[in-house]
């Protein structure tokens, strides 16, 4: 099809024309604009974001999630990344030929399975991220709940179907050690931590093991033990659903209470994910929010924008009221 020199094809118009820019022009000021309010909302608060390993599934996504916890530190946010990395364990395990289970959304680690799960997590998933993170300046630092006794663990195991199921070296976080990540932050760091922890005895002290901790578990402890503004959890879904999986059901926002309700009938990885969410709003954080992580920038909408995206956790009124 032959072109009109001054208009181009069809599909160009828009480049062509200076003014056809204009609506998107604005739209993108708008959205500026309606960012301010929440800059200077979260400005000077620490905010914890977990990444999964089912939101990190390619380079373009980790890039844009990279992006944008760099946008997060210069707008004046604290941004602390909890990371998992969930399916690059499984797919290392397998690899290695060393079978693994889940159940009630948690892996069934075994000793051999917990060397498996130390090295993905800390020794390559944190590397990348951390990596990504300072190819836009020297912010980030990787540490893992081992370092500086971070984060102190004891065995959990899981009821599945009314049956107590053993889940081997998985722990939960019983402490929280935040100086070395108020230090960092202080000096213009941003922390990256995976969820590995050292367990510890009744009494405190280290038993010598280390156990796997869910990721979004940990990042709650966290965003607990830093007082932070926000929780959001990036995933591979559009938010939590009450009626899995009827796309219909999806929720935008609901209350600590409503949230409660809803926990006994949920499944896999989002029972740890949701009872994570109520965890961090409990200790006292602001609010905690599931966005899909398989959209570029989900983060930045839900942190920035008034509806946000995703599903948020809100304090039952009369907590948010006190
Ligand atoms: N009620 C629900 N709402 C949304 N997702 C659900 C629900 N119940 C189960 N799921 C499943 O939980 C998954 C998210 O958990 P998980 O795979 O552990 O994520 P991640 O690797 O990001 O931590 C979703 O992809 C979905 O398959
Ligand atoms: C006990 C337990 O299940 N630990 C997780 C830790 C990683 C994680 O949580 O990764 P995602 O956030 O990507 O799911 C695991 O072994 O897969």
């Amino acid at each position: 099809m032959e072109q009109d020199a001054t208009t181009g094809p069809a599909h160009a118009a828009p480049i062509l024309h200076g003014r056809e820019h204009f609506p998107s022009a604005q739209r993108k000021a708008e959205a500026l604009i309606e960012a301010l309010p929440w800059i200077q909302r979260y400005a000077g608060t620490t905010m914890v974001i977990k990444y999964g390993g089912n939101a990190m599934v390619n380079d373009a996504l980790r890039r844009a999630f990279a992006e944008d916890i760099v946008f997060l530190h210069h707008a004046g946010i604290h941004p602390v990344v909890v990371h998992g990395g969930g399916p690059q364990i499984s797919r290392m395990l397998e690899r290695l030929g060393i079978e693994s289970e889940f159940r009630g959304g948690l892996r069934v680690t075994t000793p051999e399975a917990m060397d498996v799960v130390r090295m993905v997590l800390t020794g390559q998933v944190q590397r990348e991220l951390v990596g990504l993170i300072n190819s836009h300046g020297p912010y980030a630092v990787g540490l893992s709940g081992e370092d500086g006794a971070l984060l102190r663990a004891r065995r959990t195991g899981t009821v599945v179907d009314g049956e107590a199921v053993d889940l081997g070296l998985v722990g939960e976080v019983v402490g929280v050690e935040p100086g070395q990540i108020t230090d960092l932050i202080a000096a213009g760091r941003i922390p990256v931590i995976s969820s590995v922890a050292p367990e510890v005895h009744d009494g405190g002290g280290p038993t010598g093991e280390v156990l796997n901790v869910n990721a979004d578990t940990a990042a709650a402890a966290l965003a607990g033990a830093l007082g932070a503004s926000k929780l959001v959890i990036l995933t591979d879904v559009e938010g939590l659903y009450a009626d899995w999986p009827d796309r219909d059901s999806l929720i935008s926002s609901l209350t600590a209470a409503e949230l409660r309700a809803l926990l006994p009938g949920l499944e896999s990885g989002m029972i740890p994910k949701m009872e994570a969410c109520l965890a961090a709003v409990d200790a006292g954080v602001g609010r905690a929010a599931i966005v899909d992580g398989r959209q570029p920038h989900s983060m930045l909408l839900e942190v920035f924008t008034t509806a946000g995206i995703g599903t948020e956790l809100v304090p039952d009124p009369e907590e948010a009221g006190q």
